[in-house]
């Protein structure tokens, strides 16, 4: 069920979410979170794993620029996170194109119980071992049927995925929801993905219903670009991103109500 009273919520919490994130998209997602009323912080050192899940609401775990050292962080966060009963919610940026990787998520989805996996089309794919054409960091192409492949995935490996795109497909491997809003200038903006992973750990810091906050986040993000989007004259992926900024926090849940496209 769509619960946008969240939003209120997660303004009036302020959750920390702890990130660990790419050096590409590093400071948009700082940025989004921060103006969206969640509160971020980034680590790449494992000594202060612990420390960083306890201050911690949620965590956010992206493979997008991973390094030996990051991936052995991973898994100590991740160790914690599932200790101290904080969601993770994992990003596994281009799985899909890289099979060192795909063998990185299975690795670490095997050692922890992730509350969401949240991917492109390419990457929730892979990770179900569907045959897809991914391409880089973007979905890509494919012949199948999205929502079957984010139930799939979900099955697999027993936690809540987003299928994203221009349509997000949200299950827990039995129930499904789609959020219709949104904008094609997402695609325009590297990091909107991340960000999107990002958004949905905070939302999971202020519910611990992983499905209804995982629709939620998808439905705020995607709402939010259209309402940015209507405002442009024509497609400016620089404009975009900085008001995406600005209108993250300054979205009200009646705006959002009033375009909401979701079944
Ligand atoms: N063509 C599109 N139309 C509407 N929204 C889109 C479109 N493509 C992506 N989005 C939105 O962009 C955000 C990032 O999703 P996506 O592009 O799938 O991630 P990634 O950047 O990891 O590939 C999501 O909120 C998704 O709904
Ligand atoms: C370009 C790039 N290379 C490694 S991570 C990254 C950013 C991925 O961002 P997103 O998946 O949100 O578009
Ligand atoms: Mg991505």
């Amino acid at each position: 069920m769509m619960k946008l009273a969240l939003l209120n919520e997660l303004r009036d919490q302020n959750p920390v979410v702890f990130n660990i994130a790419n050096f590409v998209t590093v400071q948009d997602v700082a940025n989004g979170l921060n103006a969206l009323g969640a509160s971020p912080i980034m680590s790449a050192e494992v000594q202060e794993a612990e420390t960083m899940v306890q201050i911690a609401g949620a965590v956010c775990i992206n493979l997008g620029t991973l390094t030996e050292q990051q991936i052995h962080q991973m898994h100590v966060v991740g160790q914690f996170a599932n200790q101290y009963h904080k969601p993770v919610v994992l990003d596994p940026v281009a799985v899909g194109a890289v099979p060192y990787r795909k063998a990185v998520a299975a690795a670490l989805l095997e050692a922890i119980d992730v509350a969401i996996i949240r991917g492109n089309a390419g990457e929730i794919a892979a990770l179900a071992d569907i045959d897809w054409q991914a391409k880089g960091i973007d979905a890509g192409k494919g012949q199948g049927d999205l929502v079957e492949i984010a139930k799939a995935c979900a099955q697999k490996y027993h936690c809540c995925v987003i299928l994203s795109g221009p349509t997000d497909v949200i299950t827990d491997g039995t129930r499904v929801a789609q959020v219709h809003n949104g904008t094609p200038l997402f695609q325009l903006h590297v990091g909107s993905g991340d960000l999107l992973s990002s958004i949905v750990a905070a939302f999971t810091a202020v519910n611990d219903d992983y499905f209804e906050a995982a629709q939620t986040a998808c439905l705020v993000l995607a709402a939010t670009g259209e309402l940015v989007a209507s405002q442009l004259t024509a497609d400016r992926p620089a404009t975009f991103a900085v008001d995406l900024i600005d209108k993250l926090s300054l979205v009200k849940v009646s705006e959002i109500t009033d375009i909401t496209v979701i079944n």
